[in-house]
């Protein structure tokens, strides 16, 4: 199987504490994999490693069959990773949801018609055209989570990492995440609470443990 990225032997401690030790984990070309745990257990943590966003770790990363050791190699993929952190308070650099969405396009040198029309199409994919020209910090938190994840589906990364995509959402918007998410042929790791949520997505389910990952 080709292999999107891989974990191996990796340990982690934050400042405080030791989270967790031999973790490995294989993701797959287009796999999805959810990753359960108790809260603290660390797993926020564990996708902000392979979303190159912490690098205090022991043991190995590849992404695409290479192994990253270093910040600057990871600048070579990080176009191809798109990650969603679980509080997307910091998470806008526009004001509007059409602006911020059509951003991440603008910044790779795509014309402003064209990147407005793509916009167009993920914000009606996602039923949330309506909100287009609204200020982010008005929405609600539900509402903030999808226009986010809209952000991040448009660069049409390889991986996605997506930690709680659907904590604050109602019962509807989960469903509309559940039906994208699954109509989405990507490698995906997905972080959630909700296992009636994960087992609609990911075939595939670890609970993070201090001691590695657990199949379940
Ligand atoms: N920057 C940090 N400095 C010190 N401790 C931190 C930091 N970030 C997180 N922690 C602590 O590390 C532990 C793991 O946090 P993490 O967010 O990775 O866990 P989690 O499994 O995602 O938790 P939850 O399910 O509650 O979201 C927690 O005890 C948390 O308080």
């Amino acid at each position: 199987m080709s292999c999107s990225f891989n974990l191996k032997n990796i340990s982690y401690k934050n400042d405080t504490k030791h989270l967790f030790s031999n973790i490995n984990l294989d993701v797959g070309h287009e796999q999805k994999v959810a990753i359960i745990g108790s809260n603290g257990a660390g797993k926020s943590s564990l996708l902000k490693i392979i979303a190159g966003l912490e690098s205090n770790y022991e043991g190995e990363l590849h992404l695409f069959h290479n192994k990253i050791s270093s910040k600057k190699e990871y600048e070579r993929f990080r176009s191809d990773i798109g990650y969603l952190p679980q509080d997307v308070s910091d998470f806008f650099l526009c004001p509007t949801v059409i602006e911020d969405v059509m951003f991440n396009l603008r910044c790779r040198g795509e014309k402003k018609e064209e990147a407005y029309t793509k916009a167009l199409v993920i914000l009606e994919q996602l039923n949330i055209v309506h909100l287009k020209d609204r200020i982010i910090y008005d929405l609600s938190g539900g509402e903030q989570k999808i226009v986010a994840i809209a952000g991040i589906l448009i660069t049409k990364p390889k991986i996605l990492l997506l930690d709680e995509p659907t904590n604050a959402l109602d019962s509807s918007s989960e469903q509309k995440i559940i039906e994208l998410l699954n109509s989405i042929n990507k490698s995906m790791v997905i972080v959630s609470h909700h296992k009636s949520f994960i087992e609609k997505l990911a075939p595939t389910i670890y609970e993070l443990k201090s001691n590695g990952l657990k199949l379940i």
